[in-house]
């Protein structure tokens, strides 16, 4: 994409826990930054069915924005790359610098998150703000958390609190609960309110009712 300026540009994966505020965060900083110039893209991969094409944070009822979804299959970072490309046809300018949220990261691919570090942040199209869960319902790195823990510039924690009543330790583990029993059995992935219904809590609790 010729004609437009050099930017040093960052690929930076915030990560919390369930509820910890973290669409509630994209939607924020995205209003802000459009609203003092910056050329945005709120994104999240396909495989997230939970609000169809839209990202929506519990907050206020339910505040939500539309979200371009990134295809399971192709390149992630060509798809940005095109669709920036697109934009760019219309309305956008290249002397307004380009920010790409992408909300529930940790359902991207390995592969994908190489794709967006090399061929839209290295290649100098745009800054990507991912956010996601670290660790599944057992704990376990989700694959698409570890390659962003491997490859992002930066690593921010949304710290928030265990949800059992008056803990206030910080919560560690997503569980996933069945009938309201904390299960350690199951598909890697089952969507909130639809598959599976979740609590953020911290390691003594998530331990303690294991069973
Ligand atoms: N500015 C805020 N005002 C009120 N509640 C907030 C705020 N930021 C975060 N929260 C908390 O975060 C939750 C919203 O989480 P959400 O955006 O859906 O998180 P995530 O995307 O991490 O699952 C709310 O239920 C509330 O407890
Ligand atoms: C722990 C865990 C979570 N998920 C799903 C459940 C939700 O749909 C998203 C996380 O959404 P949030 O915006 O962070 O609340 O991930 C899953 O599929 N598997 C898991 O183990």
């Amino acid at each position: 994409m010729p004609g437009r300026p050099r930017r040093h540009h960052e690929l930076n994966f915030h990560f919390s826990t369930m509820a910890g505020g973290k669409t509630a965060e994209i939607l924020l900083d995205e209003y802000r930054k459009r609203d003092s110039g910056w050329n945005t893209i709120i994104a999240k991969p396909e495989g997230d069915s939970k609000a169809g094409t839209r990202i929506q944070s519990r907050i206020a009822g339910g505040m939500e924005a539309p979200a371009l979804l990134i295809p399971e299959k192709g390149d992630a970072g060509e798809f940005l790359r095109r669709e920036i490309a697109n934009r760019l046809g219309a309305s956008a300018v290249w002397e307004h610098p380009w920010l790409i949220y992408v909300d529930e990261a940790q359902f991207l691919s390995p592969e994908q998150v190489k794709q967006l570090a090399t061929g839209v942040v290295d290649a100098d199209i745009a800054t990507i703000e991912a956010y996601g869960l670290l660790n599944d319902f057992r704990g376990e790195l989700f694959p698409g958390s570890a390659a962003l823990l491997k490859w992002a510039d930066r690593k921010i924690q949304i710290a928030s609190a265990c949800e059992r009543g008056g803990c206030g330790q910080v919560a560690v583990v997503n569980a996933r609960l069945v009938n309201g029993i904390v299960t350690t059995e199951g598909p890697q992935k089952a969507i909130d309110g639809i598959e599976a219904t979740y609590s953020a809590l911290c390691r003594s609790h998530y331990l303690s009712e294991i069973t």
